[in-house]
């Protein structure tokens, strides 16, 4: 068998990030295979999203003789490999749609890594049929061809979900998804989320809120101060106990048919 596909998709061994003299995250063990998925739980400033970076490469750890961060089975991989397995959907994207484009060039972009169609491409009628195919799936093929700053905030995200799509990436890293959406925008991304799920592509998921933890994700791991506080199964740690603990407040969790939540627990 191939090495490569018996490795796992990400795997970190003592890999420690450190910014102005401060270690910001540090991770002793972690992997994840391919197709399965995780969501990262955290307070504020944790290392949620260092520690996403670490994974798609945009901030490198401490230098060790043996590099601390593989992909698939890799010490050194091409970071076009990197960048062709993962989608992100992030509200750092989501920040940058400010210009008034075609919903279907802002998907095709997603073919090349840019916002929109690039300038000197060469667009074919198979880079449109592919953006058209993406806004299908995601039930918003209606919308093509509708200036992008139109859209409502929950439309934009699921566009922008479409746009990592049509490159059709094995993983999908949703951070923060549904900050700033009403419960429908939630909804339709859950949802999506769900699909893609199971369609055998590996979600990685980083959120404040247990609610964005969709029942297919069946593993967690809380980041704390920098470090992996808890790494297993949700029902096991998406407990009153243990989210107190993890964000130092009374808390009280609730599970039903698989979807958890969170609420305050006041004096
Ligand atoms: N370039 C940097 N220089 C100094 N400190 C940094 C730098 N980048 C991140 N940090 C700090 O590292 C810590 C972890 O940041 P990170 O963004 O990973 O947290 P997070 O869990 O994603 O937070 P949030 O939930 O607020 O998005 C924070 O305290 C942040 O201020």
């Amino acid at each position: 068998m191939d090495a490569r596909a018996s490795a796992p998709l990400f795997w970190i061994r003592d890999a420690s990030v450190v910014r102005a003299g401060r270690t910001i995250l540090h991770v002793g063990d972690f992997s994840l295979s391919e197709g399965e998925h995780v969501a990262l739980l955290g307070p504020n400033g944790a290392g949620k999203s260092t520690f996403i970076q670490l994974l798609t490469r945009e901030v490198f750890p401490l230098w060790r003789e043996e590099p601390p961060v593989r992909f698939r089975g890799q010490e050194r991989p091409l970071l076009s490999e990197i960048k062709g397995a993962l989608g992100i959907v992030s509200s750092t994207m989501h920040d940058q749609v400010r210009v008034h484009l075609p919903v279907e060039d802002i998907v095709v972009g997603g073919l090349f890594g840019t916002l929109g169609v690039p300038l000197h491409a060469e667009v074919g009628g198979a880079h449109r049929e592919r953006a058209r195919a993406a806004l299908d799936r995601l039930g918003i093929v209606g919308l093509a061809g509708r200036d992008v700053m139109t859209l409502s905030t929950g439309q934009v995200r699921r566009v922008l979900v479409a746009r990592e799509l049509v490159r059709d990436p094995r993983v999908l890293i949703f951070d923060e998804p549904c900050t700033g959406l009403d419960p429908e925008g939630m909804y339709h991304v859950r949802q999506t989320m769900g699909a893609l799920a199971s369609e055998g592509r590996s979600i990685v998921l980083v959120t404040h809120y247990p609610e964005d933890i969709i029942p297919p994700i069946a593993r967690v791991l809380l980041v704390k101060d920098g470090e992996v506080f808890a790494d297993g199964p949700k029902a096991d740690l998406l407990t009153s106990e243990v989210m107190s603990d993890l964000f130092d407040v009374p808390l009280v969790a609730a599970e039903q048919d698989g979807w958890y939540s969170l609420r305050g627990s006041y004096a």
